[in-house]
């Protein structure tokens, strides 16, 4: 029998490296093609002095892991990693419609029409499903993390901080980015759980519906204020299922958090996720005036 050919390694020289697509924390993505193949991919290129100097190798070792592991429709596949003398590289699927954060940015105020959120979180919802059935809690569900395939299907990134059993301290001062994603539990050390994807799921339906994170405000104190006491107003515009299945996921006691199972049954994600019947026999007939 022929010994098993050993997955090729590859190196920056079997690609064509394209435009940048973003930067993260720790790495930038740009686009690539594959030389020999032609594929087209994208490539997030990491310092591993940054790496270093971040106290992030063990996590970036367990993100590589999980996430070669876990396949799911909605969770972006880790295709390679390879490395230089310093760099890191993943080999990623291209999302071509990039990440939601700039979409958001550029919608009409801002914000989706329920119709396309609830579109948007019922993929997330099984992604991050996905996970919790892997025992891995992603820990940092934001617009940025979530990339759009083709037709706005959602493609869950960055697991980064799903190794770290980061406490909230060294997370605080390690997270440069925002607190608005953090759960009430996280920011005052206590232990966590899976029950933290659960409120950040909440945190981004909110954002996703108003154009703003639930807790933002303009100062660090005031947002872990508002996230400590789950102070926050949804405004009028939200319909009142939204509202409903907002509250449902915002509740301060993690073990009062609905259930993902349960959210998939929420009247807001299946009314707003039945496929338009066009003239199916099966569909009511409508009204003719
Ligand atoms: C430890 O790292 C694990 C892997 O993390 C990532 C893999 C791929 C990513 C983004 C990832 O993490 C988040 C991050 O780097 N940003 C927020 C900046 C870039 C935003 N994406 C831009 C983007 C547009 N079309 C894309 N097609 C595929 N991947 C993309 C993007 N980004």
């Amino acid at each position: 029998v022929s010994p098993r050919a050993a997955p090729k390694s590859w190196t920056i020289q079997d690609f064509d490296f394209g435009r940048e697509l973003g930067r993260g924390r720790f790495g930038v993505v740009f686009l690539a093609r594959e030389k020999s193949s032609r594929k087209i991919l994208a490539i997030k290129v990491l310092a591993k002095e940054q790496l270093h100097i971040g106290g992030v190798i063990q996590q970036l070792k367990r993100e590589v892991e999980i996430h070669s592991r876990i396949r799911h429709p909605h969770i972006l596949p880790l295709y390679a990693t390879f490395q230089d003398e310093s760099k890191v590289y993943l080999v990623l699927k291209y999302a071509p419609n990039g990440d939601l954060f700039t979409r958001l940015k550029h919608a009409q105020c801002g914000r989706l029409d329920e119709r396309t959120a609830a579109r948007v979180m019922i993929q997330l919802i099984n992604a991050i499903q996905t996970c919790h059935q892997h025992n891995v809690v992603h820990r940092d569900i934001k617009p940025e993390n979530i990339l759009l395939g083709n037709d706005d299907e959602v493609l869950l990134a960055d697991f980064g901080w799903s190794a770290a059993n980061v406490t909230a301290a060294n997370r605080r001062e390690t997270l440069c980015g925002t607190l608005d994603y953090l759960s009430p539990e996280m920011l005052d050390g206590q232990k966590y759980d899976a029950s933290v994807d659960i409120w950040a799921i909440g945190v981004l339906m909110f954002e996703l519906l108003v154009g703003k994170p639930a807790f933002e405000s303009n100062d660090q104190s005031q947002t872990s204020e508002l996230i400590l006491n789950a102070r926050y107003r949804i405004p009028l515009f939200v319909s009142q299922s939204a509202k409903d299945l907002i509250r449902r996921f915002l509740k301060r006691e993690p073990s009062q958090r609905i259930t993902l199972a349960e959210a998939l049954e929420h009247p807001w994600i299946v009314r707003n996720n039945q496929e338009r019947a066009r003239n199916s026999p099966s569909a009511a007939p409508r009204s003719t005036n």
